[in-house]
């Protein structure tokens, strides 16, 4: 079962009433981000390649202007994913509407940090630091353990 936005919100910092949706609650967009070298998997270990935070277009209101092509998006709020749950992003309709999508994995059990998204971009489109991109959605679930990999806390301390 997925938990109502009123719970969700209990699990996110900060958050503001706008935030708040029947099913989730929205995340802000912090930073964008472009790879500038590879990162690799390996059979053991893996490593994340270096990005660079872009520029936003228009210092003044804060606006970055992107053009097609995959970008890492920061989140600025702090989740906190409770036991006996997962949680999932979704894209805000209006940023799919704008034929862009929002990618997630899977936040597990336990974590805590301010984490990131894949964003793909089909179509020219314009964010403004702080508007709202994405939702997250928990939902129960049994889980072995909870989260303690080389993530958690990040961007939190
Ligand atoms: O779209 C997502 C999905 C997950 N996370 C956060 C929450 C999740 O709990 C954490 C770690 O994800 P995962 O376990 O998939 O990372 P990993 O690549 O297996 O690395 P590690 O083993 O170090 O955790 O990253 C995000 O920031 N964005």
């Amino acid at each position: 079962m997925h938990r109502a936005g009123s719970f969700v919100a209990q699990h996110i910092s900060p958050v503001t009433a706008e935030q708040v949706q029947p099913n989730g609650v929205d995340l802000t967009l912090e930073a964008v981000l472009e790879q500038v070298e590879p990162g690799r998997l390996g059979r053991e270990g893996k490593t994340v390649g270096e990005r660079r935070a872009l520029d936003c277009a228009d210092p003044d209101t804060e606006t970055y202007r992107l053009d097609p092509g995959g970008y890492v998006l920061q989140y600025a709020e702090t989740v906190h994913i409770p036991e006996d749950h997962v949680g999932f992003i979704y894209p805000r309709s209006s940023l799919m509407r704008n034929s862009c999508m929002l990618n997630t994995a899977v936040w597990d059990a336990g974590y805590e940090g301010k984490g990131e998204g894949l964003l793909e971009v089909h179509h020219p489109v314009e964010l403004e630091r702080g508007a709202r991109v994405a939702q997250i959605v928990l939902a129960d679930a049994t889980h072995d353990e909870t989260y303690d990999g080389s993530y958690q806390g990040e961007r939190t301390r």
